[in-house]
């Protein structure tokens, strides 16, 4: 198979401020520190597969603009596969604009912009891509009927399909669960979405994860009903932004390269990975590449 994974996804450029306190309603305040970083949850995790050493497409829309044209650089310079990575003069590359307090208190405003725009059709070009891949990856910061239709076209051709429902929606279609072979979510996604009947989750999905921050992630299958708990490592965190995303890219590349270990053995692996995260500062720039971490994860 020539792509082992792709990834359906968000392309977000971060624009961070900081100051002493947020600003009011209507007020102008300076602050001490800007940059811009590259997000998005789809791209982010496609970019922890990559580094872990993934063969990786990328299926997305950004904007004709200077934030897509750096977006796109950036998942080349990742060693990502840009065939699939539309340009659009209809809207903007989605951005998120932060500002951060003294305290890390923010305030954060999202404009999805052109992924937003990604659609059934982008999907039909790109099919060649999901039916040969080992794993697809989906997320939920495009249209939702989007991400279903992937994990279908996944399905069909016998595709393992790993769903991410970031961020939460509380009325997700119930098809989210039938269609995925596993869906992991963090412990606020998992709350929000409890309100999903339980018959759904009876006939649904082959393995559920939660992941819990510092203490690594509970997983529960058809095949262990009994919820096993799986700790990371203890390590001096940092910055635990990303860490999220850091775990499904890595549980990605151990689903598609080393097939055979058991899920739980795949999970303390991609627990290992994203507790290197959060030992860094930042997002994709706090997510390791494969020579820098202990081989035996490989
Ligand atoms: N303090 C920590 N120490 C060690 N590992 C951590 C720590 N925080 C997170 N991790 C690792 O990262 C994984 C994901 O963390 P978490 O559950 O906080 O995700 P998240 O809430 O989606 O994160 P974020 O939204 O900040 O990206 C955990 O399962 C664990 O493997
Ligand atoms: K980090």
């Amino acid at each position: 198979k020539k792509y082992v994974k792709y990834v359906q996804c968000a392309c977000m450029t971060a624009a961070e401020s900081l100051t002493t306190r947020l600003p009011k309603a209507g007020e102008t305040i300076i602050g001490h520190k800007f940059f811009v970083g590259f997000g998005g949850k789809g791209a982010n995790q496609c970019v922890q597969s990559a580094r872990l050493g993934a063969k990786t497409s990328l299926i997305c829309k950004v904007g004709s603009d200077s934030f897509g044209n750096d977006y796109v650089d950036n998942l080349k310079k990742n060693g990502i596969s840009t065939a699939f990575v539309g340009q659009t003069t209809d809207a903007a590359t989605g951005t998120a604009s932060i500002i951060v307090n003294s305290e890390g208190q923010n305030v954060i405003v999202i404009v999805p912009g052109a992924n937003l725009l990604l659609n059934f059709e982008d999907l039909k070009r790109a099919s060649d891509v999901i039916c040969k891949a080992k794993v697809v990856v989906c997320q939920l910061e495009i249209t939702p009927a989007v991400s279903l239709e992937a994990l279908k076209m996944a399905r069909a051709s016998g595709v393992k399909t790993l769903f991410n429902p970031a961020p939460a929606l509380a009325d997700l279609d119930p098809q989210f669960y039938t269609y995925s072979d596993i869906f992991c979510c963090n412990e606020t996604e998992a709350e929000i979405l409890t309100g999903i009947p339980v018959g759904n989750l009876e006939d649904a999905e082959k393995l559920v994860i939660v992941t819990l921050g510092a203490e690594g992630c509970m997983m529960i299958s058809g095949d262990e009903p009994i919820p096993k708990h799986v700790p990371a490592g203890k390590v001096r965190a940092v910055d635990t932004t990303g860490a999220g995303d850091s775990f499904v890219g890595a549980l990605a590349f151990y689903l598609a390269y080393y097939p055979t270990l058991s899920m739980e053995e795949m999970i303390r692996k991609s627990n290992c990975v994203a507790s290197v995260s959060v030992q860094a500062l930042g997002t994709q720039s706090s997510y390791p590449y494969r020579k820098d971490l202990p081989q035996d994860l490989f």
